[in-house]
């Protein structure tokens, strides 16, 4: 499927959410969405789920609008952080109600995971524990088999046992049958490695927009003596510098292999890192 997102803005009063950004997503593919909190990504994944209106632009997804457009909403699966289920029901009415909603649901994949993490069909959302609720939130989204499934930071309370349970299942199910998947988190190192293509979003814009194995390519880390890292560094893009005990590390765009052949250490710099540095950086400055 193919998403495209054409100058969309969401203003709040006075505030904006989003602030005409555009780009494409083409899957399948798995993307993590990645900014600090405010940055837009949760505005951003209710307008591309059809939950909320833009106030300007338009996302299309294989060139439809998806707000009230039911064909394009059931190949949509948001699962939001908390309450993405009511109260009152079981379990397994949950599951129904998925079920009946998503034409590719897999009802076996969803009772085989409701065993896998411990739920009862028949205890009531009420009763879960906030790691049991998340831990259903993620049942339903890899069940639903949705062309283009959506993470917004789908675990709070699941313990890091179940969240490694959730990647490697995750990664299974996408491997059987691909689709795009969009993953937001702030444990960005705990899942880096999964992600295809990576956004960075700042303010309600696109900080970053970079396959992967790209971004691990093209910045590094580079450590020496002062003098010798100003040099080096004194043509490329620097996105920070640390000086300590007479040595200086900085972070920039730049292949390992350059830096080594200059006789610097060069260390890869994890996904987590670099967006803080990145989304401190001046708007404008950033790519
Ligand atoms: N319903 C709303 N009413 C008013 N302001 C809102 C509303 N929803 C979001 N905002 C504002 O829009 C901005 C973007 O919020 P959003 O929830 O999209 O960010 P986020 O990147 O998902 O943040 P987090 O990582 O904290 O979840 C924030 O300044 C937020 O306060």
């Amino acid at each position: 499927m193919k998403i495209e997102v054409k100058n969309v803005s969401k203003t709040y009063g006075k505030k904006n959410a989003l602030d005409h950004i555009s780009f494409t997503l083409e899957g399948p593919k798995i993307y993590g969405l990645l900014g600090r909190n405010g940055a837009g990504k949760t505005t951003f994944m209710e307008i591309l789920s059809g939950h909320v209106l833009a106030t300007k632009g338009d996302i299309l997804i294989d060139g439809e609008k998806p707000f009230d457009n039911q064909k394009i909403t059931e190949s949509i699966c948001l699962i939001k952080e908390g309450d993405n289920f009511k109260k009152d029901l079981k379990v397994k009415h949950v599951l129904r109600i998925y079920e009946y909603f998503y034409p590719k649901w897999d009802n076996e994949l969803a009772h085989q995971l409701i065993q896998e993490f411990n739920l009862k069909l028949n205890a009531k959302v009420k009763a879960l524990s906030k790691g049991m609720e998340s831990a259903l939130g993620i049942i339903v989204g890899l069940a639903s088999r949705a062309p283009i499934t959506i993470f917004d930071e789908p675990y709070i309370g699941l313990d890091a046992a179940s969240r490694k349970k959730f990647y490697e299942i995750l990664l299974e199910e996408y491997e059987k049958e691909k689709r795009i998947v969009i993953f937001s988190t702030h444990l960005i190192d705990e899942v880096s490695l999964l992600f295809e293509e990576v956004l960075i979003m700042q303010d309600g814009n696109l900080a970053l927009h970079e396959e992967a194995d790209m971004l691990r390519n093209r910045t590094c880390s580079v450590t020496g003596k002062i003098e010798e890292v100003e040099k080096f560094i004194s043509e490329r893009e620097v996105i920070v510098k640390k000086q300590l005990a007479g040595m200086m590390t900085a972070y920039i765009f730049e292949n390992e292999d350059k830096v080594n052949k200059a006789g610097l250490k060069a260390e890869s710099i994890p996904i987590q890192e670099l967006m803080i540095y990145l989304t401190e950086r001046k708007k404008g400055a950033s790519r």
